[in-house]
């Protein structure tokens, strides 16, 4: 076993095809950032033997950040429970319970002695160390800063895994999916600190593997044990496999393992040879050149409560939905072939395609083709980029009608405002709300960096907007062993 094993795992944007990806039927782009969540384990020998091993957590970001567990075999006669484990969280340490490390460390170490018991027996007279610490991104930083405008310089000078002064249940998360990226980098860690996956199939950039897709499935199963409800898993896919072109899995195929909880059920359910976890991960680039931004915008929305009315209003109006759905459908995947289009006009003719995103990105994309309509060189780039702008404009307006259908603010006026004036500044192609939607942050994607600079010292810096821009940029990678 080794000293000890570290994975971060990345955060995500849901860029395209909201609300359609939970139903199997659609898919969705999502996009990895370069912001991850960290988790390192380290096992401690013990002087003396007990009769439970402890698990100590420390998230020293938080000022409640600590959790501390005794693991034992479950003693329980009535009906003999000899086979399960115990997972004991020591409430003198921490009052406040985290669902998720807890059902994680519940779900590895109930495996782990189906696997071998000798093996979890023998972890009596050790503890296991576990450090989880975020990038900055994940949380806001507002609290570091007087005044309301917060640049990314300012922010770019914080200290990594910067201490937020708050608890983890009142800190403000800007909606880069902490919770997947955590149950992911904590799973790939256990998993493989205690042999279940090997460090090789998680370096960076390693491709997908079965070892890979056997963690995806125990980290998918985990986090909706925790959640208590099955999303689309978009967000663990990505924390896992990077960016992607998500189809969800069947809710059907963890659905006895998460009524059982047991770890054959749990086994038959993630086991990488059956592939019961039927999603898929189809690999896309992002068009050279396409730079992410996002901002987090002082405003909170609900998910859960957004998801249900959207579900609702698709259960009562079957007919009316699908028929939106179709069409918001179609140019989600018009987008993703202008990816695909632009990806293979690059490759063909790099210096045609870099002239093209030079003249875009210093004008605005409403006006591309009537400014460049003599540029025949490189027009038909300049067309694709017009088609990406106009598309991505349509599924907004599209996606803003099913909320007015559903009575929820997918895009809220005053978002629309906000992409509206984004989508007004130089070199900004797509703008939108991503995953749910709502008042709490928004995604643009620029043609160059000072595309990107210039929207944040302009229409960023509108008081009224109360915008803060975030550090992460795209990634390629999902989760990998690292140190810290
Ligand atoms: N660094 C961390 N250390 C320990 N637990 C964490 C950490 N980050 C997230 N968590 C766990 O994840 C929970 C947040 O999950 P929740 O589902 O509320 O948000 P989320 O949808 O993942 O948020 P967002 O997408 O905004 O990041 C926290 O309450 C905590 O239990
Ligand atoms: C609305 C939904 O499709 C996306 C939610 O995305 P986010 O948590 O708002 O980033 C829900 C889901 O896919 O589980």
């Amino acid at each position: 076993m080794p000293f000890r094993t570290t994975v971060a795992a990345p955060g995500k944007v849901l860029v395209v095809g909201g609300y359609l990806v939970l139903d199997k039927k659609y898919n969705g782009l999502v996009i990895a950032v370069n912001s991850c969540v960290y988790t390192s384990v380290k096992t401690k020998k013990l002087d003396s033997l007990t009769n439970s091993f402890k698990v100590l957590v420390n998230s020293p970001q938080f000022t409640n950040g600590k959790w501390e567990y005794s693991v034992s075999l479950n003693t329980e006669n009535n009906p003999p429970q000899s086979n399960t484990v115990l997972v004991e969280q020591d409430y003198t340490v921490s009052k406040n319970k985290n669902v998720f490390i807890e059902t994680v460390l519940e779900t590895f170490f109930g495996l782990l002695n189906y696997r071998n018991r000798e093996e979890f027996e023998s972890l009596k007279g050790t503890d296991l160390e576990l450090l989880v610490v975020s990038d900055n991104d994940f949380y806001s930083q507002r609290h570091e800063f007087v005044d309301t405008i917060i640049s990314s310089k300012k922010l770019s000078e914080l200290p990594k895994f910067n201490f937020t002064k708050s608890s983890i249940e009142d800190v403000k998360k800007t909606g880069l999916g902490s919770s997947a990226a955590l149950v992911t980098s904590l799973s790939s860690a256990l998993m493989i600190h205690f042999g279940f996956a090997s460090k090789q199939s998680f370096l960076k950039n390693s491709g997908n593997n079965d070892d890979k897709y056997f963690v995806h499935g125990f980290s998918q199963y985990c986090h909706c044990l925790a959640q208590g409800k099955i999303g689309s898993g978009f967000d663990v896919s990505s924390a896992i496999f990077g960016s992607h072109i998500y189809q969800r899995f069947s809710p059907s195929s963890i659905e006895i393992a998460m009524q059982n909880k047991d770890p054959k059920s749990i086994m038959d359910a993630i086991d990488p040879k059956t592939k019961r976890i039927d999603s898929t991960a189809k690999n896309i680039s992002i068009p050279n050149g396409f730079k992410l931004v996002l901002a987090d915008v002082n405003a909170g929305s609900n998910t859960p409560s957004m998801v249900s009315k959207v579900l609702q209003w698709r259960k009562n109006n079957p007919k009316d939905s699908n028929e939106l759905w179709e069409e918001i459908s179609r140019n989600n995947t018009k987008i993703f072939s202008l990816f695909d289009t632009l990806v293979d006009e690059s490759s063909k003719n790099q210096k045609l395609y870099d002239l093209a995103i030079n003249k875009c990105s210093k004008t605005i994309a409403s006006e591309w083709e009537t400014t460049f309509q003599t540029e025949t060189d490189c027009l038909l780039i300049i067309k694709l980029f017009s088609q990406i702008y106009e598309t991505n404009n349509k599924v907004r307006k599209l996606m803003k009608l099913m909320g007015d259908k559903a009575g929820v603010e997918v895009e809220p006026d005053q978002q629309t405002k906000l992409l509206d004036q984004c989508l007004s500044s130089p070199g900004v192609i797509m703008a939108g709300v991503p995953g749910a939607g709502g008042y709490d942050a928004i995604y643009c994607m620029c043609l160059s960096e000072e595309s990107a600079q210039l929207l944040e010292s302009t229409v960023w810096k509108v008081p009224e907007f109360k915008v803060t821009p975030l550090l992460s940029r795209q990634s390629d990678s999902g989760c990998f062993v690292t140190e810290l």
